[in-house]
């Protein structure tokens, strides 16, 4: 393993591709890259009751636990491992349990505001975002919601509006300037391809010399349909 870690970041609106970029170019290359979803650093609300953790705004910056972030991102970049919390979306809130997660080739740093903090951007080697059209991203944003993060289609209309919207706007959109690449339409067969190549060479080894270029327009739409059952 090499240190420091090569570190991408990868923001983008809610619904944009961002979860599913991440998950397609780090296929095939085992424990050798990690991937930190930002949501798993929303506050801890514990002292909240769930309809008061209903009405939190978390589109907003102040939602995360930055301090962290930032201080389990560097020790992970100095080698160290760390105890990742983990999210309950049905819950508005974190779980008992954290993953443990060791140090690797690559780390893959996920979520809305990936670009959004300066000494998170300072540690990022390659900073992408997944820009998608807002009526395209609330398509798949309820759909997902519904399906898999136990909402109903008035609540996320109603949280889109009041807060998704407005929130994304004025502080997920701008990070688009800390941005070292721009990725059209979330999940596109090129660019996939390229961020997967780009992973291999950092990651080589064994994962490296077993890679081909399999991820055709066909083989991404098949991926892409939601399992209820999943
Ligand atoms: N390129 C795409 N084409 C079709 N559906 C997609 C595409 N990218 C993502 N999706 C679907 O849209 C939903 C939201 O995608 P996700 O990757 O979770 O977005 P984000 O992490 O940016 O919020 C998921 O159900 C996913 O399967
Ligand atoms: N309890 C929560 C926490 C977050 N959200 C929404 O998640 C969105 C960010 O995650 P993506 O995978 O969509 O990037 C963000 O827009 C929050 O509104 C939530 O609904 N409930």
């Amino acid at each position: 393993m090499s240190i420091p870690s090569f570190v991408i970041g990868i923001a983008g609106g809610t619904g944009a591709g961002k979860t599913t970029i991440a998950r397609l170019i780090t296929q095939n290359v085992g424990d050798s890259v990690a991937r930190i979803p930002i949501d798993n650093y929303y506050e801890d609300q514990s002292h909240l009751a769930l309809e008061e953790r209903e009405d939190v705004n978390y589109d907003h910056p102040s939602a995360f636990e930055w301090d962290l972030l930032r201080r389990q991102l560097s020790t992970l970049l100095e080698g160290q491992p760390i105890e990742m919390p983990t999210y309950d979306f049905e819950i508005h809130n974190r779980t008992d349990e954290t993953v443990r997660v060791e140090p690797t080739d690559v780390v893959i740093l996920e979520g809305i505001f990936a670009l959004s903090d300066e000494e998170i951007n300072e540690m990022l080697d390659l900073r992408l975002y997944v820009e998608t059209d807002a009526d395209v991203r609330i398509i798949r944003r309820i759909q997902r919601d519904v399906i898999e993060r136990g909402r109903d289609l008035e609540g996320v209309i109603e949280q889109y509006l009041s807060t998704v919207k407005p929130m994304h706007e004025q502080f997920v959109e701008p990070t688009k300037k800390h941005a070292d690449l721009i990725v059209p339409e979330g999940a596109n067969s090129v660019a996939v391809n390229l961020l997967a190549e780009k992973i291999h060479a950092e990651v080589g080894g064994a994962a490296g010399r077993d890679w081909e270029r399999t991820v055709t327009e066909e083989a991404l739409a098949d991926q892409l349909v939601v399992d209820p059952d999943e």
